[in-house]
């Protein structure tokens, strides 16, 4: 059994100081929140974590390994560097789905995104390190069968990404139904799935469904360890199997 410990990241008050005193250059917006991801890749990466960006305002990160302390000095760095703060909770469940929707109801409880007093809040309980152990992320590495050949060198770069990103949202929605599963687009043709111990005909049946209903092929690379970084370094090597071995699945 996995223990998904992950922490939802969310910027206060965000959307009022998009249009403080007016609206902000959406220029200013898109390098502030590029930047803010690109920071807190780092600053959650150097710890063993992984950050995926979501939808810029709200991220979500994987967090096995990391106390509420290092929670507290991120907060307080990206506090120092940005005009904005963030709001962070955090939850552990078996089922990564609902660790985040229990970190989502605690950051709820503490008021609005969007509420100008509800500010650098720092919820929930990371896991106790007597209860970790070697099996607590897995982590699944998608890839999509020969992007470059089908679509990168084929179509129009627009049509690429319509094709990528149908199959994105058709496994997403699938692993989230079948498998409390959270999938996250992580550029090119790649999709990291945080799960929770889903075993091979899960992951067959995933890409199955994928196929069936928007004809994207992918095959998967999976890997388990205590921390997002192990698992997704052990999935990532499950992937080249799968490409030495022409297999859709692969387990490190
Ligand atoms: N985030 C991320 N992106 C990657 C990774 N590997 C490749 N990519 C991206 O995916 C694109 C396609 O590369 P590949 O998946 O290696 O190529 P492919 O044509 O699909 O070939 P096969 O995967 O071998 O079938 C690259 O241009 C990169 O943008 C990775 O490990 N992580």
């Amino acid at each position: 059994m996995t223990n998904a410990q992950v922490t939802l990241i969310q910027i206060d008050n965000y959307g009022p100081w998009t249009v403080t005193p007016e609206p902000r250059r959406e220029v200013d917006l898109q390098t502030l929140q590029s930047r803010l991801y690109a920071d807190l890749s780092q600053l959650f990466g150097n710890r063993e974590g992984y950050v995926f960006f979501t939808r810029f305002d709200n991220m979500v990160a994987v967090t096995n390994g990391l106390d509420a302390d290092a929670h507290a000095l991120i907060q307080e760095s990206v506090g120092n560097r940005y005009p904005v703060t963030v709001s962070l909770s955090i939850a552990v469940d078996p089922a990564p789905a609902a660790a985040l929707g229990t970190a989502t109801s605690q950051l709820q409880d503490a008021g609005s995104a969007q509420d100008g007093e509800r500010t650098e809040v720092l919820r929930g309980e990371p896991l106790p390190p007597e209860r970790r152990t070697d099996d607590d992320v897995q982590i699944a590495h998608f890839d999509v069968n020969d992007a470059t050949g089908k679509y990168t060198d084929q179509l129009n770069e627009f049509d690429s990404f319509i094709n990528i990103e149908q199959g994105y949202a058709e496994l997403m929605r699938y692993m989230r139904r079948a498998h409390d599963s959270l999938s996250f687009f992580v550029g090119g043709d790649n999709i990291i799935v945080v799960c929770d111990a889903v075993d091979e005909t899960g992951y067959l049946d995933a890409i199955e469904h994928v196929r069936e209903a928007v004809g994207v092929d992918l095959k998967v690379g999976v890997g388990t360890d205590r921390t997002a970084q192990a698992a997704g370094m052990a999935a990532k090597h499950a992937l080249e199997t799968c490409r030495d071995e022409r297999t859709d699945v692969e387990f490190a």
